[in-house]
């Protein structure tokens, strides 16, 4: 028995890297084509596939067709947005205001992932010192549901810009149900090789070296090679 004995084979690594880097978040490159039900169903399937705080499992998937539901969702979006271009100045303001930072109408298909704060009672194993743990559990479903999108050729934009109380009333949540993620998600004319806000000069990443730290805070990590990767 070798310690590389449950590695995945090489063409499986690089799938899942490959799907890993080039995930993108979509905004503008949205085809008509309809998502068939066996590929939305296998996209739930690997979110719901997510590690989750006590097993809690606090997700649910809000399959949003229509029209009048998306409209809603828009003009909370452009109110939102509306006030978020007001917090900068000049050209950066002019820059924001340049941003496509959704795809409601043109993706088809929309998808907000919920969290039930009160699923599995009110001692959820490990969640008793950390409350957040539910929502933390619901961000990786999101992730796995983008993942699985890459590896299908499905775009998925993710769109935080709203009015909490009104995305709710939108989609008719319960109190005790967070809205956590509301995406947009189709088929694409392309996925671009980098993010859209680096490509268009809004922010650039930054150097992993910079990001990864020894024993403490700010102690450097000299013996790993980073940015070599
Ligand atoms: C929680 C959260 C919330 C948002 C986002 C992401 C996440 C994780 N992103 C997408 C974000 O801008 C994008 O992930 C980064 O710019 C990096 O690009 P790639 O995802 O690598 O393409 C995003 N994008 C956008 O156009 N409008 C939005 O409201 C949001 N909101």
């Amino acid at each position: 028995m070798t310690s590389s004995n449950h590695r995945f084979s090489d063409a499986e690594r690089r799938g899942l890297y490959r799907a890993i880097h080039e995930r993108r978040d979509v905004r503008s490159q949205f085809l008509h084509d309809e998502i068939p039900p066996d590929v939305l169903a296998r996209l739930l399937k690997a979110a719901h596939h997510a590690p989750s705080v006590g097993f809690m499992q606090p997700w649910d998937f809000i399959v949003i067709e229509s029209r009048s539901v998306r409209e809603a969702v828009l003009s909370t979006f452009e109110e939102e947005n509306q006030k978020a271009a007001e917090r900068f100045e000049g050209e950066r303001k002019a820059h924001y205001r340049s941003l496509k930072l959704q795809g409601i109408l043109e993706s088809p298909l929309n998808l907000c992932i919920t969290c039930d704060r009160s699923r599995g009672g009110p001692h959820v194993l490990g969640r008793n010192s950390i409350v957040d743990t539910d929502l933390f559990s619901t961000c990786l479903a999101v992730q796995n549901l983008w993942l699985a999108a890459r590896a299908e050729g499905i775009g998925v934009g993710w769109v935080s810009i709203l009015d909490q109380e009104q995305l709710s009333a939108a989609l008719n949540l319960p109190e005790h149900v967070y809205s956590l993620a509301y995406l947009c998600l189709g088929y694409v004319s392309e996925f671009l090789d980098q993010p859209e806000l680096e490509a268009k000069g809004w922010r650039d990443r930054l150097p992993l070296s910079e990001l990864v730290h020894g024993d403490r805070w700010g102690q450097p990590l000299t013996a790993l090679k980073l940015d070599a990767l």
